[in-house]
């Protein structure tokens, strides 16, 4: 059995109360490691690791840190095909994705923050004969990372990267459904060189260990990623101290398909945004709207292709693997009988597929409801969406923005003028033209609404992780 402990100080430490939850494999429902189960106690002893090695850490030179970081995409880079079976042993999705892009992801965040910090400049505002105002940006100190289960490493490392990078000692809290690359990590953060006590890693349940990391005082800051409901929870309890936060929470995303969209082009990438790794990314369209001219066929094509889909065991060549838990498959199964019983038809799809005791659900697609009813507008964050039909862009982008959400949106249309006018009146912090997921770590990330407050990635992600300080030198 696997024992996954926790990490502070450069070191692997068991949790103080001895106590450790189980962490079940969701291809065969069966438990394959233990998880630590921190309390208090062990939050004290990553805090005072942490704040001890922040001195150290925050004085290297940009330089030194780079290069640590570097070092360890390099290793995430040898370590691909261990991490890639450990990611889909914990979390139930392909492979052969995983290989492709959950750790490559990773490798590349590192990459990214290493190299973001040699090349970002500093601000300077001249007040011309009289003064010059220049922005230092100094690090926090200690931060906190949450990240959720649907793309452990490739999340965790998308947080405690710009954290590092600027300069700060970091505790992370990986989800206790899929702790376990963030485990192996550690190992290679020692082996890259990372001074003991910059990264600490705990284990435990969110409303123990993590709600305690967001209460922390020395704890400067929080970034998350996770359920709107858990960030509500945070975001009040971080107000309280007046501390930064980070929100990254659920979507409902609209796909606006348009009847002048490249429709081969459209069809394959709705495909894909709806049902990449079993329909649990945040970015994953969930409501697909069609033009009503091309309505029919782009149903006919698109269900024709769904059913196609290969569900099964993540360590063979599958298109969906399973779902993360046994909790997480009734969730997704109750949200398509309520849509049944609300008078969807079902054109594919919605029934759990019986696997090696794992917990599989069909991809499943869903007509006939309107865009009030409880599916589109709840997060399902699995293999299901509904197509609905629409007349124009007015009616569309009405029907786009009828949600609580607003992270992302995508658009399929041949005419340029009509997709910007029409980006421009979704409320969404993401709007993909024609394509989905096309992902450039320079760009801002992050949601309007109840999808969350702030933004990760590039400079955003490094001011986050900073506090801006103006010095004014008169001249
Ligand atoms: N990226 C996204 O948009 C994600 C959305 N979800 C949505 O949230 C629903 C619930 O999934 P969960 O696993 O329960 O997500 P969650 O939001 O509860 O968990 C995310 C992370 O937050 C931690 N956490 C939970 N409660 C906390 C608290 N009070 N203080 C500090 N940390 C806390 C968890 O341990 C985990 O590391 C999913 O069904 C899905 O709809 C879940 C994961 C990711
Ligand atoms: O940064 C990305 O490319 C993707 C991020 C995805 C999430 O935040 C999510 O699914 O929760």
């Amino acid at each position: 059995m696997i024992v996954i402990d926790n990490f502070i100080g450069g070191e692997f430490h068991k949790p103080k109360s001895g106590q450790y939850l189980d962490n079940i494999n969701p291809a065969v429902g069966e438990v394959f490691a233990k998880i630590a189960n921190s309390s208090a106690k062990d939050l004290e002893v990553a805090v005072s690791a942490a704040s001890g090695a922040f001195h150290e850490w925050s004085r290297k030179t940009l330089a030194q840190r780079s290069k640590i970081l570097h070092r360890l995409a390099d290793l995430i880079d040898e370590n691909l095909e261990a991490l890639a079976r450990a990611e889909s042993q914990d979390n139930g999705k392909p492979v052969a994705l995983a290989r492709r892009v959950d750790i490559p992801r990773a490798e590349a965040n590192f990459r990214f923050f290493a190299s973001a910090i040699i090349n970002e400049s500093t601000e300077a505002h001249v007040m011309e004969g009289h003064a010059v105002n220049y922005t230092r940006r100094a690090p926090l100190g200690v931060v906190g990372c949450i990240s959720p289960w649907n793309l452990p490493l490739y999340l965790f490392t998308w947080k405690i990267a710009p954290a590092l990078a600027a300069g700060n000692c970091v505790i992370a809290k990986p989800s206790e459904v899929t702790p376990y690359t963030a485990f192996l990590l550690c190992q290679l953060a020692n082996e890259a060189g990372l001074p003991p006590g910059v990264l600490n890693v705990l284990h435990g349940r969110g409303a123990e260990i993590g709600q305690l990391l967001v209460d922390h005082a020395e704890v400067k800051a929080i970034s998350f990623t996770g359920g709107t409901q858990t960030g509500r929870i945070i975001g009040q309890a971080a107000a309280r101290q007046f501390k930064k936060v980070s929100l990254e929470l659920g979507g409902k995303n609209p796909v606006v398909v348009f009847d002048d969209c490249n429709f081969e082009e459209a069809v394959q990438t709705t495909v894909e945004s709806s049902f990449t790794n079993q329909g649990e990314i945040c970015l994953c369209g969930s409501r697909i709207f069609i033009q009503k001219g091309i309505y029919e066929q782009f149903k006919a094509a698109f269900v024709e292709r769904v059913k196609a889909l290969k569900v099964g065991d993540p360590a063979t060549e599958v298109d969906l693997g399973a779902l993360v838990s046994h909790d997480h498959l009734e969730k997704v199964d109750s949200y398509v009988s309520k849509a049944r019983t609300d008078g969807g038809k079902v054109l594919a799809g919605g029934s759990r597929i019986t696997l090696m005791n794992g917990y599989y659900y069909e991809p499943t697609v869903i007509e006939g409801l309107d865009e009030y009813c409880q599916i589109n507008q709840e997060e399902v964050f699995g293999p299901v969406v509904t197509l609905m039909p629409f007349s124009d862009e007015a009616d569309v982008i009405s029907k786009a923005n009828s949600t609580p959400y607003g992270l992302a949106a995508v658009i399929w249309t041949e005419n340029l003028k009509r997709a910007h006018a029409v980006a421009h009146q979704i409320k969404s912090g993401i709007i993909w033209i024609n394509c989905w997921m096309l992902r450039d770590l320079r760009t801002p990330f992050g949601g309007m609404k109840s999808s969350g407050v702030g933004r990760e990635g590039g400079s955003e992600a490094l001011r986050f992780f900073t506090e801006p300080q103006n010095i004014c030198v008169k001249l």
